[in-house]
């Protein structure tokens, strides 16, 4: 009904408002919010704290089989910051515009598929449905800055192990077309730190092997490379999850003086950053060997820092595979939720890798499937950027995605091959 809806809605704005901004999410507040929607739809609720003050909320909604695998519905609570002097309106006002559109931080990611899930288990329960597998929902902190405290910590612990867990859905992106996107696997984060050293002198003065000039010669090589993987996705040949993406993340040398830099002296050191995102399948040797030779070659007084190098590692399998989410047959999950969304008269286009990072990858590396989708068609991708909305229409057709999907997964009284595999384990 026409009420349900503007509840559901006011409901969303009024998750959107609690200020989780990364770096100091307000973490208490969100946790009262989630606490009082799990109660008012009878649902059982645990908060964990992994680390103290990250609080980790989770609910259950027990099935009639426990013996089933059950399904966890993935959700982060933290918000990247914002730069708010350029946003129309203020990003945790979850302005409502004439034209429907709703602003906030987190309105795309993923405050949205949070409220969403709730929203279906709402409806769901109205009608009467009984979910034979448990479904658990779990609202994790920190996901923004690695999820190193939140989901990480969640997949390790002996709660989740308890909790049996067959399948998870995770964040997707929007879509700018009426296909929803869903993803099957993720590219790997690597932050790349170059330094270069080098003699200083006269500002005036034309020598060979300055930190400058070594550093600039890595980042014209940077460059190029940035351009050839760009061009693939530019002609189409590979989509963007497929590719090695490389950006600039900050640039930093120089000798600072009261009116800004001293302009008459070379600096005997410079830096670049960069965010690196490989896919899973790519050659993770060769493009070490790139660094090592070409954008942070010793012969050319450098050195490099791979911050988030260990994530390489754990990318891979304990067989050394790369960590994807089968598409096939073999897991059912994915033609459930094709059919499910068709159901609910949504179209899904081809599975992907998601191009940046989610906390899916943690649930993964333990050998689960999980499928990131978050259902936003007709959407210009906003995340992270000003001006984050999503249309108020969108929020709800997303809500009908989800009760088509809960309810077949729910329902889903087979074991998969997987889940047989494991039982023999
Ligand atoms: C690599 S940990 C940071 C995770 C972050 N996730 C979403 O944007 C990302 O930068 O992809
Ligand atoms: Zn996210
Ligand atoms: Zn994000």
């Amino acid at each position: 009904s026409t009420e349900d809806t503007a509840a559901a809605i006011s409901r969303f704005r009024e998750f959107l408002q609690i200020n989780t901004s990364q770096p100091s999410p307000d973490y208490a507040k969100a946790t009262n919010f989630l606490l009082s929607q799990a109660k008012s739809l009878s649902l059982e609720s645990q908060t964990l704290e992994f680390v103290k003050s990250k609080p980790l909320v989770l609910l259950k909604w027990p099935g009639s089989n426990p013996q089933l695998p059950s399904i966890l519905l993935n959700s982060h609570t933290d918000v990247v910051p914002s730069e708010t002097n350029k946003w129309s309106y203020h990003p945790f006002s979850a302005h409502l515009d004439s034209h429907g559109k709703i602003f906030a931080r987190g309105s795309q990611d993923m405050k949205c598929v949070g409220m969403q899930y709730l929203e279906a288990i709402r409806r769901l329960k109205a009608s009467g449905f009984q979910p034979v597998r448990t479904v658990y929902l779990s609202f994790v902190p920190d996901e923004e800055i690695g999820g190193h405290d939140g989901a990480k910590k969640f997949a390790e612990s002996d709660v989740f192990k308890n909790m049996n867990v067959g399948i998870v859905l995770d964040e997707g992106l929007a879509s700018p077309t009426e296909s929803y996107r869903a993803f099957y696997a993720e590219r790997c984060p690597w932050w790349l730190v170059i330094k270069a050293r080098g003699a200083p002198g006269h500002g005036a003065k034309l020598y060979d092997n300055s930190a400058m000039e070594n550093l600039f010669k890595s980042i014209e090589s940077v460059r190029r490379f940035r351009a050839s993987q760009f061009d693939l996705v530019k002609a189409g040949l590979k989509a963007e999850g497929e590719v090695v993406s490389v950006n600039m993340a900050f640039l930093k040398a120089g000798t600072p003086s009261p009116n800004g830099f001293v302009m008459n002296l070379q600096p005997s050191e410079a830096e670049a950053g960069f965010d690196i995102r490989v896919p899973p399948t790519a050659e993770a040797e060769s493009l070490e060997r790139r660094i090592t030779e070409e954008w942070a070659p010793a012969s050319r007084n450098m050195t490099f820092e791979l911050g988030q190098f260990k994530h390489r590692v754990s990318m891979l399998s304990k067989f050394g595979k790369p960590i994807l989410t089968a598409t096939d047959s073999s897991n059912p999950w994915w033609s459930l939720l094709e059919e499910a969304v068709r159901k609910a008269n949504g179209k899904l286009g081809k599975p992907e890798i998601f191009p940046a990072s989610t906390d899916a990858r943690y649930f993964r590396e333990l050998g689960l499937p999980a499928i990131g989708f978050s259902p936003m068609a007709n959407t210009p991708l906003l995340l992270h950027d000003h001006n984050e909305f999503l249309h108020q229409d969108e929020y709800l057709k997303g809500i009908d995605i989800y009760e088509s999907i809960i309810k077949s997964y729910a329902s889903y009284v087979q074991h998969t091959r997987d889940e047989v595999l494991r039982d023999e384990l």
